[in-house]
């Protein structure tokens, strides 16, 4: 069952305001991500206003579509590790502890594109991923990604402190 459901649709909602992958955020990419064979992929069409120079797609948007794509496929992956269905508790939240980015092509800002990754080590707590982005079947760009299971500490360090400043 949640094979067939998009990785970011299984996201514990305290993780699901991402916005490179939160499906719960309406400004963001709410990229979606599912197995293929051994690879996952992501399909994702940029909008006009993604444009680096005229034609081709920013370099942010990229490194974005690399970074989300890679934490999902790292969470999905620890699940598949374990035999576990992707709905089932605890859940393996992951983030970001390093993003790796090669530009090899300008990317077309026309038609989608397809974002597609590879699990190259899982070890501990931590999952390096590499992804690959392609336009039109041809590769433009390549990422490497550590993500890391997050500490129960994030949770705090991230929620302002009682009568800390709130602007
Ligand atoms: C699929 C279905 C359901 C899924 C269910 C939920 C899924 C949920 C997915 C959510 C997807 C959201 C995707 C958000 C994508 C962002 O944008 S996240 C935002 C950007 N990232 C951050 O803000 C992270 C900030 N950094 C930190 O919080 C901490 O530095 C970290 C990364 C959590 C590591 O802290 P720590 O765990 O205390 O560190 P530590 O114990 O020293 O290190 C653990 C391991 O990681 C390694 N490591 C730590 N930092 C780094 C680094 N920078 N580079 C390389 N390795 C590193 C260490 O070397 C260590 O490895 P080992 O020695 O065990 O081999």
């Amino acid at each position: 069952m949640s094979e067939k459901s998009a990785f970011q649709d299984n996201y514990p909602e305290n993780v699901a305001h991402c916005y490179g992958c939160g499906r719960l955020n309406g400004h963001g990419h709410q990229i979606k991500t599912h197995w293929d064979g051994e690879e996952s992929v992501t399909r994702y069409r940029p909008e006009p206003f993604h444009t680096a120079v005229p034609g081709y797609v920013y370099g942010g948007l990229i490194a974005s579509l690399i970074d989300c794509h890679s934490t999902g496929t790292a969470a999905a992956a620890m699940y598949r590790a374990e035999g576990r269905e992707m709905d089932t508790q605890p859940a393996f939240r992951f983030v970001t502890g390093s993003l790796h980015v090669d530009y090899l092509k300008p990317t077309p800002i026309a038609g989608p594109l397809e974002i597609r990754g590879r699990v190259k080590a899982i070890q501990g707590r931590k999952v390096i991923v590499e992804s690959w982005v392609l336009a039109e079947g041809v590769v433009t760009a390549r990422g490497e990604v550590t993500a890391v299971q997050m500490p129960e500490s994030f949770f705090a360090a991230a929620l302002p402190k009682p009568g800390a400043p709130t602007a």
